[in-house]
């Protein structure tokens, strides 16, 4: 047992529901980074990049804790798409992606921090390939009417009304949602914890 707080740098509700389906105890703190990319960054890199700086932000301002922070980007033809800047971008980066199979990653960065000094700190890096099916322009329309685009990188959720968009996938499902689970249980039993025995609510 550890008497540290489990910390969620993240203000993706997605990833604040992955937690809380497991029935962890946890706290969401949110920063505000800059998420600039630096050129020709590649892609496992840069998402490792983001979920660190998300994470470090965070981490600064705690005591005792395990910080986690994330971040997912959607991969066309080795080209970066991020979220849609409006209803029209959605519509454009859809038009690229269906058809076709693209690549999400999601980075997850671990630091341990401990009477206010940061200790140690992992970053990891997963990739999904996922195959989005042919679509109409009606039917591209209809899904960017419902609002799920707009907040999601490649303009889509697998866990929500995108799942009829999505024929296939493989790799973890949940690192397309935003985070793998068992990528973050490998990097906590890397610093010596596990989400069950450290930061189940039965336990606490
Ligand atoms: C591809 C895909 C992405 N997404 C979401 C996950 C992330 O919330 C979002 C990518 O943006 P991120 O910048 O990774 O995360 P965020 O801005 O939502 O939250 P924060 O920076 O505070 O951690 O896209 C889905 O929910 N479903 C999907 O199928």
């Amino acid at each position: 047992m550890t008497n540290k707080e489990l910390i969620l740098a993240s203000g993706s509700p997605r990833r604040q529901e992955i937690l809380a389906d497991l029935q962890l105890a946890f706290q969401v703190r949110t920063s505000d980074v800059d998420e600039t990319l630096p050129p020709g960054i590649q892609p496992d890199e840069a998402v490792k990049y983001l979920a660190l700086k998300k994470a470090q932000a965070v981490a600064s301002t705690c005591s005792s804790a395990l910080v986690i922070g994330a971040d997912t980007i959607v991969v066309l033809d080795g080209q970066i798409l991020g979220k849609p800047a409006d209803a029209a971008d959605a519509i454009r980066m859809l038009s690229r992606l269906q058809g076709r199979v693209h690549q999400v990653y999601t980075g997850i960065a671990l630091i341990e921090v401990e009477e206010g000094h940061i200790i140690r700190e992992i970053t990891r890096a997963r990739k999904t390939d996922v195959w989005m099916r042919e679509l109409s322009r009606e039917k591209m329309e209809w899904y960017v009417r419902t609002g799920e685009p707009l907040d999601k990188a490649g303009a889509y959720g697998i866990q929500g009304y995108g799942a009829i968009l999505i024929d296939r996938i493989d790799g973890c499902y949940f690192n397309v949602v935003g985070m793998s689970i068992s990528l973050l249980e490998q990097m906590m039993e890397e610093l010596g914890y596990s989400m069950f025995d450290d930061f189940s609510k039965s336990r606490k």
